[in-house]
């Protein structure tokens, strides 16, 4: 994952035309991400009128740009274009961060945009550039930790993410988690920090123990023989936009998704009901994991779902949350030395690898019987 280089979004933007057969508009221009507004804006005008060529003669005074979200990976900008016969069009023009081409796989992402857009899942594509991608405005508020409990929202992402689980992606449908997670160990194991505090901190990880982790978790959870699915790999909050007049919901940000494991991504949202603070007390109970995957399995029909297939997701879900909390402990420790962005990046690889040592004796204990009790399975 992430062995390309961002900078080849041409090649990117080519093949994803090739092998979907849509004409996605693209931009040699790159832009440097670190420009004050001021000055990045006539660069975004004129990236505009390079990639849509109906407004190559527009007057400059006809666009605005304004920053939406500096975001932990991306900057991400609203641009609003009053075209010359009345029409508004507002987009986003997204600035991949720098260094992001270690955790994130471009080609991946473009790739699997195009199919989602399709599918009525996410902005839509208007065209891709040297560092970035032009999307569709989406007019929703961004949901917050809290809200993705409530009963009605919950039932709602279960039924959206449902769907999502059933579009089809070209290429290979190998599951990548454990890949994904071997190489992030990979490179993670490999660090070496400048400032001597991080250093210090950094070594006193046991990179064999956290092998030692993920191996025992492979092994297990492969014994689940857990359906494979595309997966959104990050559903958070701030990945989930809800137009509270239309009702309608919008997953966005599809940089993590892969072909993975279903009970994987369903972990990985339940983990994110700890929000900002990282309080895993907040995980949702049992009841509402059941709430959840009933209208997960059965959108239509969700009081049909039998017990059986609860406690088989259930327990699914319950071993693949330690493997989110695995694969979000090394993201950590390569952000810690490639991302710009001041964070403690060293402090989350600590929050997540503790909470998965937390959960670990009494997820895996559920799963070893589960397995081992026939009428179960
Ligand atoms: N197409 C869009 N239309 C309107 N708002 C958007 C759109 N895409 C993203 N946003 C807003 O910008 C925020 C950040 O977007 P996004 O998560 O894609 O960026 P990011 O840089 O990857 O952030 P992070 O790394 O924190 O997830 C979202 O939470 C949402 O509020």
């Amino acid at each position: 994952m992430g062995a390309q280089n961002i900078w080849n979004a041409m090649e990117v933007a080519e093949e994803a035309r090739e092998s979907c057969n849509f004409n996605i508009p693209s931009s040699s221009i790159t832009i440097e991400i670190s420009l004050p507004l001021p000055e990045m804006t006539p660069q975004i005008i004129k990236l505009c009128k390079d990639l849509f060529k109906k407004w190559s003669n527009l007057e400059d005074s006809r666009f605005s740009v304004e920053t939406v979200s500096g975001g932990i990976t991306n900057l991400l900008l609203k641009i609003t274009v009053r075209e010359e016969d009345g029409n508004t069009v507002f987009m986003t023009v997204r600035l991949y961060g720098p260094n992001t081409e270690y955790v994130i796989d471009r080609q991946r992402e473009l790739l699997s945009i195009r199919y989602l857009s399709v599918a009525g899942f996410g902005a839509e594509l208007f065209g891709v550039f040297g560092n970035g991608m032009v999307q569709s405005f989406i007019n929703a508020r961004t949901l917050e930790p809290s809200d993705m409990k409530k009963p009605n929202l919950a039932a709602e992402i279960a039924r959206q993410l449902s769907r999502f689980h059933q579009v089809e992606i070209p290429g290979s449908k190998e599951p990548q988690l454990w890949n994904d997670i071997f190489k992030f160990l990979e490179r993670a194991s490999g660090l070496k920090f400048d400032e001597h505090e991080k250093q210090r901190r950094y070594e006193t990880i046991s990179f064999e123990e956290v092998r030692h982790a993920v191996n025992e978790l492979k092994h297990l959870t492969d014994l689940l023989n857990a359906p494979v699915v595309y997966s959104h790999n990050d559903l958070l909050s701030g990945n989930l936009m809800l137009n509270d007049d239309e009702e309608k919901l919008y997953f966005i940000d599809f940089e993590y998704g892969s072909y993975s494991y279903r009970g994987y991504d369903i972990g990985n949202h339940f983990n994110e009901y700890a929000g900002f603070d990282c309080d895993y007390s907040l995980y949702p109970n049992k009841d509402a994991q059941y709430h959840f995957f009933r209208h997960y399995l059965k959108p239509d029909v969700p009081q049909e779902v039998s017990d059986k297939d609860l406690e088989a997701l259930y327990v699914e879900t319950d071993s693949y949350k330690l493997a989110s909390h695995l694969y979000w402990a090394l993201w950590a420790l390569i952000q810690a030395k490639m991302s710009p962005i001041d964070f403690d990046y060293l402090g989350y690889f600590f929050l997540r690898y503790d909470e998965y040592k937390r959960q670990k004796a009494k997820s895996l204990s559920l799963v070893q019987s589960f397995l081992a009790n026939p009428h179960t399975r």
